[in-house]
C-alpha cells in the first residue's frame, strides 16, 4: 500500500434496515426498507479529520456504525488499509476493531456508571491483551487520563463524579486506550455546553497532531466543522452530495443543499452575512426517496423544463404546487368546512382559489400565463376529488432534476459534487 492511499475507503456502501417485520409496518400497515445510506463513496485518509455534516435523520451515524462494521453494510465494499472489511464475522474482525475505536454523542449514557474510570479506561486494553498486567494497565490508564486532561488521582472515580466535559474526555481516553488508527467521534461534543465545545475538539485535534490520528466526526453542526474538520462530506438523504477541503467548502459551495446549509450559520461579521436560504418543505422519507435528485423537492436551484417560459423563481414556486399535489398535501374538505364556516355561499371555485392560496408560493399571476392555467386546472381536479388526474396536470411542472440522478463530478481538484447545475455534461449546467 502507497503512502497515498486512503486508510479507510468506502465505495458504493449501502445500509437498508427492513422494517417490513416492524412495530412500523403493523401500526401502519405498510413496510419497506429505509435506504439510511444509499450508495456512498468516501475516503479517509491517514491523519485528517474529515467531517460527515447533513440533517437529522440523513443517515450520518447509520454511515459511520457501518463503516466500523458495527452494521453489516446491505451492499458495497468497505476497506481498511485495503483489507474488505465487508461479510467479516465478528471473530474475524476482532484484529480490526482495536484499530478503529468510537466516541458517541452522549458520554455518560456510553459510561458504566458502576465502574470506575481506571476499570473503564483498562477494560478495552485487556480485551485486546494490551499491557502486561492489571498493574502496567492501570498506570497506563492514569498517563491517558493525563493526556486527555484529567489527573491521575481520578483514576478511582466514578463517571458521576464528573461534569460532561470531563465525562467526554473519559469516554476519549478509553477510545485511546487500545491506541487506535482512526476514530469515528458521533456528535461528540452536541450534548456539552458550548464553552467546553471548543476545548474538547481542541484536544481532539491536540490528540490528533501527537497520534496521527484518523477521524471521521460526524455532526449537524457547520461551526464545529470549520474548527476541526480538514475536509468535509456533505449528506442528504443517505447520499454524499459534495465533498470539499473545509476552507473551499465555507467559501464556495457548489452543492445547492450545502449553500443552504451554510447560509444558516451565524456570522461573526454581519456584512458577510449572506441571505438565509429558507428549503421547501422537511427532508423526505428514506423510505420512499425522490426520483432523480433526492433535493429536487426542496433545491432552490430546481432546473425548469425546457417548455418553462417563465423565470427560474417561478418555476419553483410551480414545481413546489406539484410537489404538494403528487403528495396528497391539499385538503379541499377542510377547506370547504373552513370557507363555508365563513360564508354560506361557497363555490367550488372559491375552494380551488383557496387551495391554490395555501399550496402555491406567492401569488398565481406571478407564473407565466400558461402555468398559471395549470394550477388553476388541477386545484379544481383536486376539488372534484380527481386526485389522479390533478397529479397529471401538475406533471406538466417537469424538471430534469426528477428525470435523472446527477453524476459525481469533480469540480475542482479533491472536491466532488453530484448536482446537474456543475455537470459540464449537462445542458443546464452553470460553470464559474
Ligand atoms: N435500526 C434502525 N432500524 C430502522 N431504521 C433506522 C435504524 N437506525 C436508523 N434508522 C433510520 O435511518 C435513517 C438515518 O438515521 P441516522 O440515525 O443514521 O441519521 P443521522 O443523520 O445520524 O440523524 P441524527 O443526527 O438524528 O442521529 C433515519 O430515517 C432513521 O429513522
Amino acid at each position: 500500500m502507497s503512502g497515498d492511499d486512503p486508510l479507510l475507503a468506502a465505495e458504493n456502501v449501502k445500509k437498508h434496515f427492513d422494517q417490513s417485520d416492524g412495530f412500523l409496518d403493523r401500526l401502519l400497515g405498510g413496510g419497506g426498507l429505509v435506504r439510511a445510506v444509499d450508495g456512498v463513496d468516501l475516503e479517509l485518509h491517514e491523519g485528517e479529520t474529515l467531517a460527515v455534516v447533513g440533517e437529522s435523520g440523513c443517515g450520518k451515524s447509520t454511515l459511520g456504525q457501518t463503516l466500523l462494521n458495527l452494521h453489516s453494510a446491505t451492499g458495497g465494499s468497505i476497506r481498511f488499509r485495503g483489507d474488505e472489511l465487508t461479510g467479516l464475522s465478528d471473530r474475524e474482525m476482532r484484529k480490526y476493531r482495536r484499530r478503529m475505536q468510537m466516541i458517541f454523542q452522549d458520554p455518560l449514557a456510553s459510561l458504566n456508571p458502576r465502574q470506575t474510570v481506571g476499570d473503564i479506561v483498562t477494560a478495552p486494553m485487556e480485551v485486546h491483551d494490551i499491557g502486561d498486567d492489571d498493574a502496567d494497565r492501570r498506570e497506563r490508564a492514569e498517563e491517558l487520563l493525563e493526556r486527555v486532561g484529567l489527573k491521575a488521582a481520578h483514576v478511582d472515580r466514578y463517571p458521576g463524579q464528573f461534569s460532561g466535559g470531563q465525562q467526554q474526555r473519559v469516554g476519549i481516553a478509553r477510545a485511546l486506550s487500545v491506541e487506535p488508527e482512526m476514530i469515528v467521534a458521533d456528535e461528540p461534543v452536541s450534548a456539552l455546553d458550548v464553552s467546553v465545545q471548543a476545548q474538547i475538539l481542541q484536544l481532539l485535534d491536540d490528540l490528533q497532531d501527537e497520534l496521527g490520528l484518523s477521524i471521521l466526526m460526524i455532526t449537524h453542526d457547520l461551526s464545529v466543522v470549520h474548527q476541526v474538520a480538514d475536509r468535509v462530506a456533505v449528506m442528504y438523504l443517505g447520499e454524499i452530495v459534495e465533498t470539499a477541503p473545509v476552507e473551499e467548502l465555507f467559501e464556495n459551495p457548489k452543492h445547492p443543499y450545502t449553500k443552504s446549509l451554510l447560509s444558516a450559520v451565524p456570522r461573526i461579521d454581519p456584512a458577510a452575512r449572506e441571505d438565509r436560504i429558507l428549503l421547501e418543505g422537511t427532508v423526505p422519507s428514506p423510505i420512499d426517496p425522490p426520483e432523480g435528485c433526492r433535493f429536487h423537492t426542496r433545491c432552490p436551484e430546481v432546473i425548469p423544463g425546457d417548455d418553462w417560459s417563465g423565470d427560474q423563481p417561478a418555476f419553483r414556486r410551480a414545481f413546489t404546487f406539484r410537489n404538494r399535489v403528487e403528495n396528497g398535501e391539499l385538503d379541499p374538505d377542510a377547506v370547504r368546512d373552513r370557507l363555508e364556516a365563513e360564508s354560506d355561499d361557497v363555490t367550488d371555485d372559491d375552494v380551488a382559489a383557496r387551495l391554490i392560496e395555501g399550496a402555491l408560493p406567492g401569488e398565481i399571476e406571478s407564473l407565466p400565463d400558461p402555468a398559471a392555467e395549470t394550477v388553476r386546472t388541477a386545484a379544481k381536479q383536486v376539488v372534484r376529488g380527481d386526485e389522479d388526474a390533478a397529479a397529471e396536470t401538475v406533471g406538466a411542472f417537469s424538471s430534469p432534476c426528477v428525470e435523472s440522478a446527477p453524476r459525481v463530478v469533480e469540480p475542482a481538484s479533491n472536491r466532488t459534487a453530484a448536482c446537474h447545475r456543475i455537470d459540464p455534461e449537462h445542458p443546464a449546467a452553470e460553470l464559474d
